[in-house]
This record gives structure tokens, sequence and C-alpha cells, in this order.
């Protein structure tokens, strides 16, 4: 079995993958300081909650958080006796090299992305990531990451409002009833609702217009499906669809 781990800046995300399907998937918040004892303690836990008596034998990790990396390493060795695949780390190989700016170092999680979406569904991609930042990854014809675009996170839209106007509270993002707020928390949902559907829609398409031939678009994240319900720009939602390019890029690694 292969436990897969996806680490962003907000959360870390484990799965247990038994060769055809996810067996469960554990979710925790992304802290340097944890220790691989911290891990197992808590990995250990959920498993049993779940019933499952996993049997891992390889591990393979993506974290946007280099300093992490460290302990889950530790994790990987002391208590599955494994040296993880770590992606980007130049032992790791990929099923088709980005095509990027000489020195770019491109955030694994995206490398991950476009790797999960090429085998899902071809080339000729952009896949949407609504984590901590929202990433826009486009995939070649070919399957290589040759680009994209980086905004602000929909959750950071949110907490910088409320960190930089001293009358604004905190909310949670939601979808809104109407467009036009007849109190503060409404008024402020609708910016950032519909604000982030103005910039999806608007980033792809001048990203096909640029790109200059067909293109379909994913949609990933914990935040896709609250926005996919404002918008028709996707043409498919898969929330595990980073889980799945790191079983693809775990699979082409044991066979190189
Ligand atoms: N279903 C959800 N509803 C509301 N907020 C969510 C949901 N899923 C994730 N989030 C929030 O969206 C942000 C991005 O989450 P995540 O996709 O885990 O980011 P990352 O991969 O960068 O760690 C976080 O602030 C998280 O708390
Ligand atoms: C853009 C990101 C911060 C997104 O991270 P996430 O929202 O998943 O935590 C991450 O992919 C990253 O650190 N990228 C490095 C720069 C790049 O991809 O070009
Ligand atoms: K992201």
């Amino acid at each position: 079995m292969l436990l897969a781990i996806d680490c962003g800046n907000t959360n870390t995300v484990f799965s247990i993958w038994d060769g055809e399907k996810f067996l469960c998937t554990l979710r925790t918040s992304t802290h340097h300081a944890r220790t691989a004892d911290a891990y197992f303690t808590w990995f250990t836990t959920l498993v049993a909650h779940y019933g499952i008596t996993p049997d891992i034998q390889h591990v393979i990790i993506s974290s946007t958080v280099p300093r992490v990396v460290f302990n889950l390493r530790v994790f990987a060795d002391r208590f599955f006796g494994c040296r993880p695949v770590v992606v980007g780390k130049p032992d790791c190989a990929l099923p088709q090299a980005p095509r990027v700016d000489e020195g770019t170092i491109v955030g694994p999680d995206r490398l991950v992305n476009a790797a999960g979406a090429y085998d899902r569904h071809g080339g000729d991609l952009v896949v949407v990531d609504f984590g901590t930042a929202t990433t826009f990854d486009v995939v070649a014809e070919d399957g290589a990451y040759v680009g994209g675009v980086i905004a602000p996170g929909v959750n950071l839209s949110l907490e910088a409002l409320h960190m930089a106007a001293a009358a604004l509270p905190h909310v949670d993002v939601t979808t809104p009833q109407k467009v036009i707020g007849t109190n503060t928390v409404d008024c402020i949902q609708s910016g950032v609702y519909w604000g982030y559907v103005g910039l999806v829609e608007g980033i792809c398409a001048r990203i096909r217009a640029e790109y200059d031939r067909p293109m379909r678009v994913i949609g990933t994240g914990g935040l896709a499906p609250l926005f996919a319900q404002g918008t028709q720009l996707f043409d498919t939602i898969e929330e595990d669809l980073t889980m799945h390019g790191l079983t693809v890029i775990h699979a082409y690694n044991q066979k190189m």
C-alpha cells in the first residue's frame, strides 16, 4: 500500500492507496514543528477509527512547505521502514518535465496536479486549485506543466479585508443568495464570492485566448465545489486530483 501525503500551506492531507482505490483520507493542519511521533499517533488513531489495518510499504510526499518534509521523512522511515519519494527532489522523476523559465522552482502541488489531470483527461487543460493560493496550472498537449497563474486564495483575501479594515468582521466564504448585500457580512461575502467567480472566469478566458487551442478546465481544492455552483466554467470538479497525481508519479518512479 502507498501512503500519499499532500502538504499545502494550510492543510496536510494523507491518503492510503491500495493499488485500486483510496481507503481513507485524513486531514490535519500544516505545522513544520509537528514531529514524526505526533504524526504517527494521529495517523494510527484515525485509521483505527475507520477500521483500517494499513500495510504501508511506500510513501510519496508533495509539500509546498519545505520545512515539514524533514519530519515527514522521519515518519516514513521510523514507522514504515521506507525512504519516501519527494516530488520536486532530483531523485523523483516526472512523467513529463515542466517547461518554464530556467531556475524556476515550480510548486510540487502544481506538478502533481498536472500529472494527475493528464493521466485522467489527456492534455490541453487548465487545472484551477482553490488552496491557500488559487493556482492555475496549464497542462500542454504532451502532459507537461507549461506555466500558469498564482492568485491570492479566497480565505487569504477574506482575512486581509478583516485585518486591514477596522469595521469589517471576519466572515466565512459561502454562496450568497443575492449580489446586492443589505448588511456588512452579506456585502463581504458577495464581494469575495462573485469577485472570485469573475477572477477564475476572466483568467481562464485569457489563458484560452493566449493558448489558442481548445482547453478543458478542471477544478480542485477544498473550495472548488462551492465556486462551481456560481459558474459554468468547469468541465469537471475532482477533489482527489492531487492525490491521484501522487499515485501516478509514484507508479512512474516504481517503473524507472
Ligand atoms: N469545504 C470547505 N469549506 C470552507 N473552507 C474550506 C473548505 N475546504 C477547505 N477550506 C479552506 O480553504 C483553504 C484552502 O484549503 P486547502 O485546499 O486545504 O489549502 P492548501 O492545500 O493550500 O493547504 C483553507 O483556508 C481551508 O480552511
Ligand atoms: C503557489 C503555491 C504557494 C500554492 O500553494 P498552496 O495553495 O497549495 O498551499 C505553491 O505552489 C508554491 O509555493 N509554488 C512555488 C512557485 C510556483 O509554483 O511557481
Ligand atoms: K493551490
